[in-house]
């Protein structure tokens, strides 16, 4: 069921620290129809949220840079794919495993996601917690919903729980698909991953062996598996991307080639983002019994 704009703006009203506003306001000069967004400022942060995929679009630290990258082409559109952020993929990342006509990426990050409550504590850190709920259908079989809890401080926390509901067992792969705002793509390297084996999605999932860190002559789209430590992204600036739960790391950039040929992407705009995303997926992916929760966290780390 969705939740009602009364409830949304009751919710929203009771925090100082938080605004329901729009894309066309917070982005006046991208494409789309406009959308619903939460726009958070604290002492500590200052942040956005669309209710669209539940998708963090914008972290800043107080006194710091901007972390995420929204492509200048993001289309904010009702039940479109935002281009930027962090999407949610799942209950299935990347194609569905058996059926290509399902959506790319899963069906909660099109979905319209309701906020069920948000929080400050005396250290000034906020806390939204966002639900979707699933009831089976032709496009998942089963009953489920996800969770995403949004901690924002300084530094930004995302805990996402998935719960089944259903009277069966489920596979879900999933991913927290952070696009970062990098100065310079040809200059970025991701540490962390030597010596780590990977599928490589532009060799048709092949597995290779890391040796030293990602660069990115061209496109790079990577799947590592059972990753325990924290990776970082050395650009223009330093993040580093930790994971509790959260055992495979996808490293994507299009390149520039494909970059052109991806409408919500455009000839030259992928040098200004990587992707280090944080998730279960491929050997990794998980199975949730009847009844079970589980969640992971992921935090971004500017250093
Ligand atoms: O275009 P999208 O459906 O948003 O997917 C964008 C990208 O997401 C991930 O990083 C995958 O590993 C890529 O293969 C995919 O191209």
């Amino acid at each position: 069921m969705s939740q009602s704009l009364d409830e949304l703006q009751r919710l929203v009203s009771e925090q100082p620290f938080l605004t329901l506003t729009d894309s066309q306001t917070l982005y006046p000069n991208h494409p789309g129809t406009g959308i619903d967004m939460l726009s958070v400022k604290t002492e500590l942060c200052e942040a956005s949220i669309a209710l669209n995929g539940a998708q963090l679009m914008s972290f800043t630290p107080a006194g710091g840079e901007e972390l995420l990258w929204v492509s200048p082409n993001c289309q904010f559109s009702p039940g479109a794919s935002l281009r930027g952020g962090i999407p949610l993929c799942l209950p299935w990342f990347g194609p569905h495993p058996s059926d290509s006509n399902r959506p790319n990426h899963g069906i909660a990050r099109t979905a319209t996601w309701q906020l069920s409550s948000a929080s400050q504590n005396d250290a000034g850190v906020c806390t939204l917690v966002l639900r979707f709920e699933h009831q089976a259908d032709e496009h998942f079989e089963h009953n489920f919903s996800a969770q995403l809890s949004l901690i924002l401080g300084h530094v930004p926390h995302l805990t996402l729980a998935l719960s089944n509901h259903s009277a069966d067992s489920f596979a879900a792969s999933w991913v927290m698909h952070s696009y970062f705002a990098t100065g310079d793509i040809a200059t970025t390297r991701v540490e962390g991953l030597d010596g780590r084996a990977y599928s490589d999605k532009v060799a048709g999932g092949k597995y290779f062996t890391q040796s030293g860190p990602v660069t990115f002559a061209g496109e790079v789209d990577r799947v590592y598996e059972d990753i325990q430590l924290p990776i970082t992204i050395e650009g223009t600036r330093r993040t580093r991307v930790e994971g509790d739960n959260c055992p495979s790391v996808v490293v994507w950039n299009t390149g520039s080639a494909l970059a052109a040929d991806i409408e919500d992407i455009g000839p030259n705009n992928h040098a200004g983002y990587v992707c280090v995303e944080r998730g279960a997926c491929l050997g990794d992916t998980w199975r949730l019994t009847a009844g079970e929760t589980r969640q992971a966290t992921m935090t971004l780390i500017p250093e």
